[in-house]
């Protein structure tokens, strides 16, 4: 991982919302890292942040055994902010005082300006008063020596705090959310105003600190990478490529489960933008002889990883073996897998990945954007050139059409969904619609209706059209369509397609659904 001499530390006690304080200081142009609390004293030393930020936490403070920051946090002489539960655990380390349970505030609360602080320059004025986001059930009841009161709600008599002298502040409401209209400008006061970071984090500076660390961690190795055309392998490859050149193969495996022409198109794209060396396996047989009749979900699933093994094993063998895999895991991934909060939980779908080649083919991986979050990929994208066209791509799954075939897979069925597929997305980029809409998809059920058609009876299968809005794909609403939209969309797809006589919508959310069928 390469190091930034601006970076702000996140201990994370457990927040529901820790990640977007982190999107909120990145935002304002300042790295910053999130570390579990009971990592926190080692992530601390290894970083070296220039300022800390305590999240909030399920937790309360007045239980024996609930997590504290470490105490270097408080005597390293660095601006420290606490949120919610970083207040409350604040002021119990450094001599206050917080009680249980009495004024619980959730939601909308008004913050009153008491006096002036560094936090609130350019936004809230001493006597004035503004709507905050509140969640919390304790409540601080002494400040420790030092600190003066800033601001107050009705719930907590200390909503802000601030030790002028030793650059601690603390707030009892959330800044991060965007229900506190004002609280990304206090978070940017907070690693600007006090803390003195500068704007150093730009995509156009992280391309060139990460070319240098793919360097010094591939030196004269080979690398592979799996190249699906979806944006974070894509946006990988070309960063990697401009790093080590010609070290780097890509191989896109046409799985036979793709959308229509969407190998072609992959690999005409980077053949014509870029000049990297990128092989086509077409293994559309192989994956498709092994799924034919296959109906379970976590079967498919399975079927496809083990697959996607054995053809990078082969290709990688017949360059003469590589040292590194390249992934695309971004930051979230990496958070999710140490989270504190996350536990075990069950298995909704075995998500295919490329993770299990690392171990079985002995090679290291390369993931130059664990460090970012989607939108911030997206940036890069458009800093390394990659088309308009590729970089607002909605996301599709590695096991493609397979997912979205429910019931026993034939040829037929996948191409009649591919054509469908075609058909609706081709619908919604004509209607402007696409960027609006997070994920949009065609599904065909495995069941088959009567129709009439031109005096005829068919007997021919459903097809059912999913588009969602989303932010990061673990919660979805489904995108509120237009009627005279779905219409059109299904005569289309009815009348062009043969083998679908009947169309429906999904207006399912997740939870309790989830984006996919299976
Ligand atoms: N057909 C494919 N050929 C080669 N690699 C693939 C293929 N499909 C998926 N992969 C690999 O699996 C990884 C995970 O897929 P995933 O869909 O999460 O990411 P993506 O395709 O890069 O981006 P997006 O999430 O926008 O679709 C990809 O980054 C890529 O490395
Ligand atoms: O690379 C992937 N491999 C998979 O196995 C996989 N399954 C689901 N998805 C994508 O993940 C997001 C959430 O999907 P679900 O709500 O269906 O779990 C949606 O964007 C899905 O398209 C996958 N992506
Ligand atoms: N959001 C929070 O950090 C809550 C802190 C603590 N659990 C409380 O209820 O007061
Ligand atoms: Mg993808």
């Amino acid at each position: 991982m390469t190091t930034h001499p601006d970076t702000v530390l996140i201990i994370d006690f457990g927040s529901q919302v820790t990640q977007l304080i982190a999107r909120r200081v990145r935002e304002a142009g300042v790295y910053c890292e999130i570390v579990p609390f009971q990592s926190a004293a080692e992530g601390f030393r290894r970083i070296r942040p220039k300022a800390v930020i305590l999240s909030g936490s399920p937790h309360s403070t007045v239980d024996i055994g609930s997590p504290r920051a470490p105490d270097e946090v408080f005597s390293s002489g660095i601006p420290v902010l606490g949120i919610c539960y970083g207040e409350q655990t604040m002021c119990a380390q450094l001599g206050g005082k917080v009680e249980a349970g009495h004024h619980r505030e959730f939601g909308r609360a008004f913050l009153e300006i008491d006096d002036d602080c560094e936090l609130f320059d350019g936004i809230w004025a001493k006597g004035t008063r503004h709507q905050v986001w509140m969640s919390h059930g304790d409540r601080v009841t002494a400040i420790p020596a030092g600190f003066k009161i800033v601001g107050t709600s009705t719930g907590a008599p200390f909503a802000a705090i601030a030790d002028e002298a030793r650059k601690f502040y603390a707030v009892q409401f959330h800044p991060e959310v965007v229900h506190t209209p004002d609280g990304a400008k206090l978070l940017s006061n907070f690693v600007h105003r006090i803390a003195g970071l500068s704007r150093g984090w730009t995509m156009a500076a992280y391309r060139e600190q990460a070319v240098e660390a793919i360097r010094k961690q591939v030196g004269k190795g080979k690398v592979i990478c799996a190249l699906s055309g979806g944006v974070d392998s894509s946006v990988a490859a070309l960063l990697i490529h401009e790093a080590v050149g010609d070290q780097l193969t890509c191989i896109l495996v046409d799985h036979g489960l793709m959308r229509k022409d969407e190998a072609q198109s992959v690999v005409a794209m980077f053949r014509q933008h870029y000049n990297l060396p990128l092989i086509l396996v077409d293994a559309s047989d192989r994956f498709i002889s092994a799924l034919e009749g296959e109906a379970d979900p976590e079967k498919k699933r399975k079927t496809i990883g083990r697959l996607f093994i054995e053809v990078f094993e082969e290709e990688a063998k017949k360059l003469g073996g590589a040292d590194f895999l390249a992934q695309g895991t971004l930051y979230p991934d990496v958070i999710e897998s140490v989270s504190f909060s996350g536990g075990p939980s069950v298995t909704i779908k075995s998500h295919h990945n490329v993770g299990g080649l690392p171990e079985r083919m002995n090679m290291k991986l390369v993931e130059p954007l664990r460090e970012l979050f989607k939108d911030e990929v997206r940036a890069l994208g458009k800093e390394l050139g990659l088309p308009e066209s590729f970089i607002g791509r909605h996301p599709f799954p590695g096991p493609g059409l397979a997912i979205r075939c429910p019931g026993g897979i034939t040829r037929e069925k996948l191409e009649i969904l591919r054509e469908a597929d075609a058909i609706y997305l081709d619908e919604i980029r004509k209607a402007g619609l696409y960027d609006a809409i997070w994920q949009a998809f065609a599904v065909l059920l495995p069941v088959q209706t009567v129709g009439v058609m031109g005096d005829g009876r068919t007997y021919e299968f459903v097809c059912a059209l999913r588009a969602v809005t989303s932010v990061d794909g673990m919660t979805a609403d489904f995108y509120h369509y237009d009627m005279a939209f779905l219409g059109a969309a299904a005569t289309r797809i009815i009348n062009e397609v043969k083998g679908i006589n009947r169309v429906v919508y999904d207006v399912t959310s997740k939870p309790p659904g989830t984006i996919e069928w299976e």
